[in-house]
C-alpha cells in the first residue's frame, strides 16, 4: 500500500511516504513563517538541503509536492492508495482514524478555536490535496484520540458541570500519536508487555507534553482542553494562573484576542527570552544571556513538576521516556531535568551516555536507576500510516 503522511506542527510540516510500512521518502520543512526556513529530502540514502522562506503551510505544501515530483519519488499522485493526515483537534467528534469527506472537512474547522495554532494548517493540507486530486482517499488521524482513555476525573476542569455538556469543555490532550508510539517502543526496549508498564512520556518539541501511560492507556496528559495547558512551550504559556488573563484585559488595555495571541504565540521560551528554538537558546546560554539562562530553568523546573505529579498518578514509574525534537537532541535538557530526581524517584542519569545520544534510541539511565530513562525518536509519521492502513483496508 502506497501512503503518504503529512504532519503539519505548528511551525513544521513534516512528510514521509511509505510503501507498507517503508519508508521511501521523507522531507521536513522547519522554521515556517521565519525568515530561513529550512527544507532537508531525505531519498535512497542521501540528504538533500536547502533554506528559502516560506511563508505559510500553504507554500510548505506546493514547495514538498514539486520537490516529490523533480526527484521521481511520486510521479503521479494518483497511483498512492491514501494520505494520511495528524489533525490536531478532533475534539468530542473523533475517538479514531476516520475517512476524510466533507462533513468531517467541516467538523475539523469547527474545531479550530480549540487549536488556532494547528488546525487551520492541517485543514490546507486535506484541501489542497481535496481541490487537486478529488479522488484520492484521506484519513485524519487525530492527537486527541489517544487520551480518550483518560479517567473522568482526569479529564474533567473543576467548573461548572454544565459546561462540559453544553460547549464540550473538558480535557482532552494532544500529542497523542507520539505518546502512543514510543510507549510501543519503550515496551520493545524493555522486553516487557506494554500492559504490565507504568511510563512517563515527556514530548518536547516546539510544542511540549507530558503523559502518564499505564497499561498502555493513557491515564493523563499535560494539555488540556486545547494545546495550550501544562509544560511550558515554544511560544506557548503552559500553565498560568487563569486570573492573569481578565487582570491584563481590565488593566493592561488588551482585549481578549490579544491576550489569547500572547498565550499562544508571545508567551513561553519565545516570551520569556525572545527565541523559541531550544539550539539558540543553548548557543546564547553559553555566551551567558541571562534571560536564556532563566528561560531554560523555567522549562525544565515544570517538566519535573509533571514527573512528580505522574509518578503519583502511577504509583510507580518503570521508565521515563524523552522525545520530540528537544528530547531526543538536548541533552542539556535531559541532565538538567533529571539532576536531583535521585532521592525521591531514584533517578540516576549515565551523564556519558547521555552526553553522546542524539537522535537515536538509547538507553541514558546508570544501572542502579530505579527508573529506566530512555531517549526514543517519535514516529508520528509511521504510526499515522499505520493507522490509515487500516482504515483504508476496512473499506474494501
Ligand atoms: N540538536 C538540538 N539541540 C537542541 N534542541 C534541538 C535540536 N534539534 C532540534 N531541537 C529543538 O527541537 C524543537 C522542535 O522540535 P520538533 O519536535 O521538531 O517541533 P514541532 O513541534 O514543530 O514538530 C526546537 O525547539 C528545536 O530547537
Ligand atoms: C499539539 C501540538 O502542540 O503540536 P506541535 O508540537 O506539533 O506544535
Ligand atoms: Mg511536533
Amino acid at each position: 500500500m502506497k501512503i503518504l503522511v503529512l504532519n503539519a506542527g505548528s511551525s513544521s510540516l513534516k512528510c514521509q511516504y511509505f510503501i507498507d510500512e517503508e519508508s521511501i521518502a521523507s522531507v521536513t520543512i522547519e522554521r515556517i513563517r521565519e525568515k530561513e526556513s529550512y527544507t532537508v529530502l531525505t531519498y535512497a540514502n542521501e540528504q538533500r538541503e536547502h533554506t528559502s522562506t516560506i511563508k505559510d503551510h500553504y507554500e510548505a505544501f506546493e514547495t514538498l509536492f514539486s520537490l516529490l515530483k523533480e526527484s521521481h519519488i511520486i510521479t503521479d499522485v494518483t497511483e498512492l492508495n491514501a494520505v494520511g493526515h495528524r489533525v490536531v483537534h478532533g475534539g468530542p467528534y473523533f475517538s479514531r482514524p476516520t475517512l476524510i469527506n466533507t462533513e468531517v472537512i467541516e467538523q475539523i474547522r469547527s474545531l479550530i478555536p480549540l487549536a488556532p495554532l494547528h488546525n487551520p494548517s492541517n485543514l490546507e493540507g486535506i484541501e489542497v490535496i481535496a481541490k487537486a486530486y478529488p479522488a484520492l482517499k484521506q484519513v485524519a488521524v487525530f492527537d486527541t484520540a489517544f487520551h480518550q482513555t483518560m479517567p473522568e476525573y482526569a479529564a474533567r476542569y473543576p467548573l461548572p458541570y454544565d459546561l462540559y455538556e453544553e460547549a464540550h469543555v473538558r480535557r482532552y490532550g494532544f500529542h497523542g500519536t507520539s505518546h502512543a508510539y514510543v510507549a510501543k517502543e519503550a515496551a520493545k526496549m524493555l522486553q516487557q508487555p506494554l500492559e504490565t508498564l507504568n511510563l512517563i512520556t515527556l514530548h518536547l518539541g516546539n510544542g511540549a507534553s507530558a503523559a502518564a501511560i499505564k497499561g498502555g492507556r493513557s491515564i493523563d496528559t499535560s494539555m488540556g482542553m486545547t494545546p495550550l495547558e501544562g509544560l511550558m512551550m515554544g511560544s506557548r504559556s503552559g500553565d498560568i494562573d487563569p486570573a492573569i488573563i481578565p487582570y491584563l484585559v481590565q488593566t493592561q488595555e488588551m482585549d481578549v484576542e490579544a491576550v489569547d495571541a500572547m498565550l499562544n504565540k508571545k508567551s513561553g521560551l519565545k516570551g520569556v527570552c525572545g527565541n523559541n528554538d531550544m539550539r539558540k537558546i543553548i548557543e546564547k546560554i553559553n555566551g551567558g544571556d541571562d534571560k536564556s539562562q532563566l528561560a531554560l530553568e523555567m522549562y525544565v523546573y515544570r517538566i519535573k513538576k509533571y514527573i512528580g505529579a505522574y509518578a503519583t498518578s502511577l504509583g510507580h514509574v518503570d521508565a521515563i521516556i524523552f522525545t520530540g525534537g528537544i528530547g531526543e537532541h538536548a541533552d542539556l535538557i535531559r541532565k538538567m531535568v533529571c539532576k536531583g530526581m535521585k532521592q525521591t524517584f531514584g533517578m540516576i542519569l549515565d551523564k556519558e551516555k547521555n552526553r553522546s545520544v542524539s537522535g537515536e534510541k538509547s538507553a541514558i539511565h546508570n544501572p542502579e536507576s530505579r527508573i529506566d530513562l530512555l531517549v526514543i525518536p517519535t514516529n508520528e509519521e509511521l504510526e499515522i500510516a499505520r493507522q490509515t492502513k487500516e482504515v483504508i483496508s476496512r473499506l474494501s
